[in-house]
This record gives structure tokens, sequence and C-alpha cells, in this order.
């Protein structure tokens, strides 16, 4: 299915109209336990949303997991859901990956609309049918692709998230503009996002989200191109897994961050990548993420986690590269040796 994505100014009325436009019987509004607080105020009074039940999680990623998945379907369950319902993820990634994968899966796919709530969600989780959760210690280990209808983006819903949140998304948005090239990338380190405008964080996001959509739209289902989406993932992901792993979680852009010196570090050695705009990003990434929290004895366990990559095939370690910023080279390998040195690159610098 075509995904409309809407970046609204008058964010009741493209709900009541997203809501409108396929007949349903009942609509049921998904939330953590934050949004529903924070968030779901932004929407009350609505038009189509009078009766609609409310379902919710606890926040954090450690609750992407099973137990809520099980809670949402027993929820719909008993509330009395139908394959004619209509699901609203309102939240960040956590709420759009596990809400919309509980309504692709209940009664085998139940339409969904995602509010992001987070710059996260909104430049990235919220796009692109990515659904699913984390599963035995890894990340989106089981989860399907499946686009939201809709997708309703008010940037006003950032006047309550905290700087950290601000910065996870914003390591998406690098992400993003890596992949897109020069202008996108420079423009990005220089933004001041610890103080941001809205306004113009506002044109930032429908850019981030420009480069994502013309990506999935060459290659829905990650078969190839798609993999470019996961600059920084195959280390970061790791980074995020075994932090939740010590107890000590971190924000998935954190992690992301932590994986684009990585993995630009290991850009930088096998296919090029200019130096400097190595050191550029890697002092930008150094100067508001500050360092992951691992020593040289976690090297194993970390590598252990990559070989879980959804990337891979075989026994390798599959790595999206880049050449230069906008040149993108999927399907690149490196040794264990050779990711040890990404490592130490991040922890101490070259
Ligand atoms: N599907 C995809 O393509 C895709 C892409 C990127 C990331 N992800 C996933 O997204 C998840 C991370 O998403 P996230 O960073 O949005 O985290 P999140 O959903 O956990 O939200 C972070 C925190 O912010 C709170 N929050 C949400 N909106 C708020 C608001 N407006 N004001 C104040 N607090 C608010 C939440 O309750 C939570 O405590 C990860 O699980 C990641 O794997 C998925
Ligand atoms: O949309 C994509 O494709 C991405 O890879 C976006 C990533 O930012 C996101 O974190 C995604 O959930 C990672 O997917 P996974 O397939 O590596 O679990
Ligand atoms: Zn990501």
């Amino acid at each position: 299915m075509e995904q409309g994505i809407v970046i609204t100014k008058c964010l009741k009325e493209d709900v009541a109209a997203a809501v409108a436009a396929r007949p349903h019987d009942r609509t049921f509004i998904i939330t953590d336990d934050t949004t529903r607080r924070l968030c779901l105020p932004l929407i009350s009074g609505t038009r189509g949303l009078e009766g609609a039940d409310v379902i919710s999680i606890h926040p954090g990623d450690a609750h992407k997991d099973i137990e809520s998945l099980t809670h949402v379907w027993t929820e719909l369950g008993r509330l009395g859901a139908t394959r004619h319902s209509c699901v609203i993820n309102l939240g960040g990634g956590m709420v759009t990956d596990l809400g919309g994968f509980a309504a692709s899966t209940f009664k085998r796919g139940v339409d969904f609309i995602n509010i992001p709530t987070t710059l996260l969600s909104m430049v990235d989780a919220s796009v692109g049918g990515k659904t699913g959760i984390n599963f035995n210690g890894l990340k989106n280990e089981v989860g399907v692709f499946n686009n939201a209808r809709r997708v309703i983006i008010d940037t006003s819903f950032l006047k309550t998230s905290d700087r950290e949140n601000l910065l996870s998304g914003y390591a998406e948005m690098l992400k993003h503009g890596l992949l897109n090239g020069d202008p996108a990338w420079a423009v990005l380190l220089t933004y001041d996002i610890e103080s941001p405008d809205l306004e113009r964080l506002s044109a930032l996001v429908a850019d981030s989200i420009a480069v994502k959509e013309r990506i999935v739209s060459l290659d829905p289902h990650e078969e190839g191109l798609r993999k470019a989406l996961n600059l920084g993932h195959t280390i970061g992901h790791a980074f995020e897994s075994h932090a939740l792993s010590v107890g000590r979680p971190i924000l998935h852009g954190y992690a992301v961050a932590y994986g684009l010196t990585c993995e630009l570090y290991l850009s930088c050695v096998k296919t090029g990548f200019p130096e400097g705009k190595l050191r550029q990003t890697a002092t930008f990434v150094r100067e508001h993420y500050g360092t992951p929290a691992v020593s040289c004895k976690d090297y194993d366990a970390l590598i252990e986690l990559m070989r879980h990559d959804k990337k891979n095939t075989g026994t390798d370690i599959n790595f999206t590269l880049l050449a230069d910023t906008g040149d993108i080279r999927t399907d690149r390998t490196a040794t264990p040796d050779e990711i040890k040195e990404a490592l130490d690159f991040i922890r101490e610098g070259l």
C-alpha cells in the first residue's frame, strides 16, 4: 500500500480526514504512558475519535517487546476490534514500530495511521513500513514490512521533547544527510539542534523524510538500495542491544550516532571516504553524544551481536559504507580485526 505522508499545520483536521478516508467500525489509539499524558490531549476532540479506545504500554525501548505486544493484541480482542477497525499509533518509534506490528498481525491486518511524536519517529520510524519488536536481546528481531495508511507529522509535538530525544532523532537525520550528499550533510553539522528553531527544524524534517521516501520507493523490502538506510546500524544496533543487556540502555539515535562514526571509519579504510569528513562527523558526534560506554573487553560480545544483523548472508558481517557523502556502497564486509579498529577509533580517536 502507498503511504500518504502529511506534514500538517492543522493536526486535528488532518487526523479527522485520515480517519474518515476509509470506512471502519471502531477506532483504537495506541500510546505509551508518556504520550498518553503529553500528546493525546493535542488530538482530543478530533472529529471521528469520539469513543475511541486508548491502549497504553510502558514507555522505553525495553518495552518494545513480546509482553507489550501481547498486551496490545489482548486489549484489541477484549475491546472488540475487528479487521475493519482503525488503529492510530500516537508516539515515538517504539509505539509506531510495536503498534504497527500489532495492527499488521491482529486478525491478519488492521488498517493503521501513524502520528509520530518524537523527532526520530517523524523523520524515520513512522515512515517506510518497517514494524516490529525486539526479541532474544536483538533489535527488531521479529516484524513485518507494512505501511501505515497515513503518517501525520506535526512538529509542535516536539515542544515537550527533551534534549536527548531531539539529539536521538537528529542522528537519523545526520544519516540521511550523509546518504544525500554534501550540502545536506554540511547544513546538519551547522544547525543548532541544542536550541532548535522549530520552524527551521520543520523544513529539515521535510528534507530528511524526502531522502528516506525516495530510497524506500525504489526498494520497499530492502532487497538492495534500502540497505543504505541501515548506515551506522550494524555497529549501532550492537551498541544498543549491548547497553540494554548490561542494564544501561541508550537511546536508539545515540547508538546510531556511535555506529555512524565507526562505520565512516570503516568507509575511510575500505571505500575511500574522505578522512576530513570522517573527522568532522566524528567530532560532531563526540561533542553532542559523547562516547559509548564500552571497553575492549566488550568487543567480542559486540561482534557477536553484529553476527545477527539482518543484512548478513552466511557468516559475513554486512555493512553499508560510503565512498563519499552521497556515494553509497551496500553489501560490504569487514573482518573482526577491522571492526575492532573502528571500535578503538570511537573510543580513542585517531
Ligand atoms: N521502523 C523504522 O524504520 C525505525 C526507524 C528508526 C528507529 N526505529 C525504532 O524506533 C525506536 C526509537 O524511537 P524513539 O526514539 O521515538 O523512542 P521512543 O518511542 O521510545 O520515545 C522516546 C521517549 O520519548 C517519549 N515521548 C514520545 N513523544 C514525546 C513527546 N512529544 N514529548 C515528550 N516525550 C515524548 C516516549 O514516551 C519515550 O519515553 C527504536 O525502537 C528504534 O529501533 C524504527
Ligand atoms: O527504514 C529502514 O530501512 C532503516 O533501516 C531505518 C533504521 O533507522 C531503523 O533503525 C530500522 O528499524 C532498522 O531496521 P533493521 O532492519 O536493521 O532492524
Ligand atoms: Zn535507526
